[in-house]
């Protein structure tokens, strides 16, 4: 079935991503609207936004993020998507006696939801939950594209890896692409790498951060202001990843350029070695590579 020209999107559990997403899409629609120096083809664009949550408290704060520009439902998913074309799937918060695939089961194959979900497209961007779980949970005529976006999609600066099995059609395709490039960057890979991409792009921002802190405590313990180290730091790294991406240049030789014979750099590049640094942080993506790929166990806690 052919996407419906600017369709309604739902986002089923609207919490951190689900607000990131929404923040992006409505930046980027507000920017297209307002100025002339983006240009942003629309074809795709989402005319209408619900964001489904199961409390006051979350509904509460989408309100006061999107106003009027988000509609929201408390406790009421099946209206949710009955009224919309797309269904972003972010719902996954931890509950007491589930585990967190169970809740999305519970969400997908609660009363009516398969009469609403009926011929629509369903993005998941459920960590370790397989296509092949989420079709066995949805109705035949439901099509499914997997999705693992991270939180700087919040500010249009997101990496998003893009998973569509062989039944997806272009239209679903090129709507993902659409959503996800207005929030960053975007790749299509087989899902067998999605585990790899969850531990490194999704939860990446979380470790950088670690390194980001870091960096500025350095800073601090030798005598700068705190907000000067963390601004020092985080355009630091800003820059060098700026400079991976544009140039293309592998990160050793950036590194090396900043190498002084004898200098200062290489003195505290030494210390970084004698901490392990790199199998550190490298075990670091493979350890969460390990536990993204057991995420999507359903089974109930006992
Ligand atoms: N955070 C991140 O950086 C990333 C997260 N992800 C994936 O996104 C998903 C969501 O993560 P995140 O946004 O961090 O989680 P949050 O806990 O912030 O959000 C979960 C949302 O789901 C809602 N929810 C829970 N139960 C229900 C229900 N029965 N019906 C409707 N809504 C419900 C919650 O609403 P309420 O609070 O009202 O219960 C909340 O708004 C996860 O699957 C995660 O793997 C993927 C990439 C990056
Ligand atoms: O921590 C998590 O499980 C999710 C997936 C990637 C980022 N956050």
């Amino acid at each position: 079935m052919p996407l419906s020209t600017n369709p309604t999107v739902c986002v089923l559990g609207c919490g951190t991503m689900g607000r990131a997403i929404l923040s992006g899409i409505l930046d980027c629609l507000k920017v297209t609207t307002t100025t002339t120096s983006e240009v942003v083809d629309t074809t795709f664009a989402p005319k209408n936004f619900i964001a489904c949550v199961s409390g006051e408290e979350s509904g509460q704060k989408i309100t006061k993020a999107f106003s009027d520009n988000v509609k929201v439902l408390i406790g009421n998913n099946v209206e949710g998507v009955n009224a919309a074309d797309i269904l972003e799937l972010t719902s996954f918060e931890e509950c007491e006696t589930c585990t967190k695939p169970q809740v999305a089961k519970n969400i997908l194959t609660e009363k009516g939801m398969a009469e609403a979900l009926e011929k629509k497209l369903v993005v998941s961007i459920l960590a370790g939950v397989t296509i092949s779980q989420l079709k066995e949970w949805l109705p035949s005529s439901t099509r499914v594209i997997r999705a693992m976006p991270n939180t700087p999609c919040m500010i249009r600066e997101g990496m998003t890896v893009l998973s569509c099995p062989m039944d997806c059609s272009t239209d679903d395709k090129s709507f993902c692409t659409w959503v996800f490039s207005t929030l960053g960057r975007v790749r299509i890979l087989d899902e067998k790498h999605l585990d790899a991409v969850t531990g490194l792009s999704g939860s990446g921002p979380a470790f950088a951060c670690v390194v980001l802190e870091a960096l500025a405590d350095g800073g601090v313990m030798m005598g700068l202001p705190r907000e000067v180290a963390l601004e020092l730091a985080a355009q630091a790294i800003q820059g060098a990843a700026r400079m991976v991406l544009k140039t293309g240049k592998h990160p050793a030789e950036i590194k090396d350029s900043v190498t002084t014979p004898a200098g200062c750099t290489i003195a505290g590049l030494l210390t970084m070695e004698d901490g392990k640094i790199r199998s550190t942080l490298a075990r670091t993506i493979q350890e969460a590579t390990q536990v993204a790929s057991s995420l999507g166990n359903v089974q109930s806690k006992k």
